[in-house]
This record gives structure tokens, sequence and C-alpha cells, in this order.
């Protein structure tokens, strides 16, 4: 764990002692856009257009923010436009490595770099800051478009349509404010939230972080037991957003951040949304919990001093789950 300072890496944890022990996530800093014709987005500088082939993906299969990109470019059917790197799980003293001592680790495809900052460096070489997962990166231009996970899924979503892209809104225009507004509590409370637990150094810090994410999980209980996903009938980044904490709670956050009050499991219909959105459209196959689970456990030392990886819940997510009952269209 560590960061660059003016393109120099340092090796240090997160400083919580000025805010007396909690946890805050620095902002992503590269913000441009793909957009279909290249003109500029949101935020950033335009000349990112749209092609097959001219982006790639820097994740951890670990990362929960990394793995809502690796759904959205499976959802959209992307696999052929934007090619992947995937790091090694455990990020100690060098940051996130390109090690291939692990299975599902492929090193990194495009320069044989050791470490990630050293990415971050070919981008800017005074950058400072965090060095994280997802990284976006363009070939031609040769830097980072996005590290910003929130933005990536929009631009996978929508940017890549005329390219041959799956069909599949998954952030809809009518849904959008209600999306968003789902977006920013349930980021906060949950996403962040068990980090905020995990993380913190003091008992305040951690008691309030824990009561927030359990009644966090208690109205998306119940927001979820008479609808299939968050905005009804249908799967939209909102989902995602929120599928890829409770996929790594029981196996990671109820121990590992004492995310204990609760399991996922012993929420019927959490449970069920859980198992629901593993069997859609191949998500199974971009989940990989041996990454998950030794990611956290061998990754905070101030955690976890002997990077002992626990045996973790045995839980079969393949089974039925009967959520497609609660979609309009199969009740009338
Ligand atoms: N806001 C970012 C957060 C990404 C993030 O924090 N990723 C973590 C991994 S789960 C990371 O790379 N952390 C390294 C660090 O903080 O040094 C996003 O959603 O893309």
């Amino acid at each position: 764990m560590g960061k660059l300072v003016e393109g120099v890496w340092h090796d240090v944890w997160y400083d919580t002692k000025a805010t007396r022990g909690r946890f805050e996530r620095s902002e992503s800093q590269f913000r441009h856009w793909i957009t279909p014709t290249g003109e500029a987005g949101p935020s950033g500088q335009a000349g990112f257009r749209a092609e097959a082939g001219r982006y790639h993906l820097y994740v951890s299969l670990a990362c929960p923010w990394a793995h809502r990109t690796l759904i959205l470019r499976r959802l959209k059917g992307l696999e052929e436009r934007i090619s992947v790197s995937v790091v090694h799980p455990v990020m100690r003293e060098h940051g996130w490595t390109f090690a291939t001592d692990f299975e599902g680790a492929t090193g990194d495809d495009l320069y044989g770099l050791d470490f990630l900052y050293q990415l971050y460096l070919k981008a800017d070489a005074r950058y400072s800051g965090r060095v994280t997962v997802p990284v976006l990166w363009d070939k031609q231009r040769q830097t980072i478009v996005s590290n910003e996970s929130a933005d990536i899924i929009r631009m996978l979503n929508g940017a890549f349509d005329g390219l041959g892209a799956k069909p599949g809104d998954y952030y809809p225009p009518a849904l959008r404010q209600d999306i968003d507004e789902l977006n920013t509590w349930v980021y906060d409370q949950i996403n962040n939230g068990v980090y905020k637990a995990g993380f913190a150094t003091g008992q305040d810090a951690y008691d309030e972080a824990v009561t927030t994410l359990f009644e966090g999980l208690e109205r998306l209980e119940r927001r979820l037991s008479d609808r299939r996903y968050l905005l009804g009938d249908r799967l939209t980044e909102a989902d995602i957003r929120l599928w890829t904490t409770l996929v790594r709670f029981d196996a990671v956050y109820h121990t590992h951040f004492k995310c204990d009050r609760r399991k996922i499991a012993e929420y019927p219909t959490l449970y069920g949304y859980l198992r629901d959105l593993y069997q859609t459209d191949g998500i199974a196959a971009t989940t990989d919990l041996q990454h998950i689970r030794h990611h956290y456990f061998r990754s905070h030392p101030t955690i976890n001093p002997h990077g002992v990886v626990s045996t973790g819940p045995q839980q079969d997510w393949t089974r039925p789950h009967d959520r497609a009952s609660l979609s309009q269209e199969n009740q009338v």
C-alpha cells in the first residue's frame, strides 16, 4: 500500500489521524471520457473516440470497483474490443504489482511493467496520489483515460454501441435520476461503508460506519422484497454497483472488515438477489473468490498481520432463487 508524490513512490498506509480514525477515500484524478465521436464528455479533455482495440482495462479481480467494469464489459459483449490485464491479488509495499505467480494474474500485457504505479508515471511523470484500479488505458495516446469506475461503466454502457456492442442500456435516461439517488447512498453506506468499518482506527468511527452499513442493508432487504432489481424489472448499473459489494460480504467483509452483525446469507431477499445476479449473463465468470480472499486477507497487515487467509463460508450461489416471479411481467 502506498502512493506517488510528484512521481516518487512512497510506501505508506492510509492516514486516519487527521480524521479521528475515519477512512476517507480520495477522489480519482483522471476523468476523461471515451465518446462515440471523440468529443469531450462530462469532464476532462476531448480526443478519446470509441474504437475497437484502442483501449485496455487494468483491473484487480479482487477489487469491487474494478469488478463493476468487468461486468459491464461482459454484459455489453466488449471482450474482443477492450483487452484486459489482471494484477496480482496481493497488494503490499509496491502497491498493485504485475507478478504472475497466482492463477489468473496476467502480468502487464502492454508494456511488461512490474508495478501499476509505473503505468501512472507513463501517463504523468509527476503524478501525486493513490495508484488504484481500475485503470482505463488508451493504447494510442499512451495515457490514462479514467481511473474512476463509476465513469468507466457509463462509457462501456454507451460509447461502443455503434461498434457492435450488445444491446442493453444499464443507465436508461428515464431512470437516471432514481439511479443517481440510489447510487449516492448505496456508495456511502454500503460500497464505501464496508471500507469505513474495516479501515476505522477508532471505536467511534467503526461504530458509526457499521451501524450505517447495516441500516443500509435492512433498507435494501425491504426494497428488494417486492421487486426483482433495485429499479424494478430492469437490471441497471445501480444493481451492479451494489452487487460487487454483496458478493464479497460473507467471504471477506464479515470477518476481515468486522462487518459481522449479520451475513448476507441471513437476509433471505438479499441472498436471493445475490444469486440471481450471479446467475445472470456470464457475471459468474467475472467473479473470482480466490483473488478476492487472498487480496483482502494478505494485503492489510494492520488488520491481519500474519496474512493468514481464513477458510470462508461454503456457499452455493448456483442454487435457485425464484426472483423472476417478482417481475411485473410474470405477475399477470
Ligand atoms: N473511486 C475509485 C476507487 C478505486 C479504488 O479505491 N480501488 C482500490 C482497490 S479495491 C485500490 O486500487 N486501492 C489502492 C490504494 O488505495 O492504494 C473507483 O471507483 O474507481
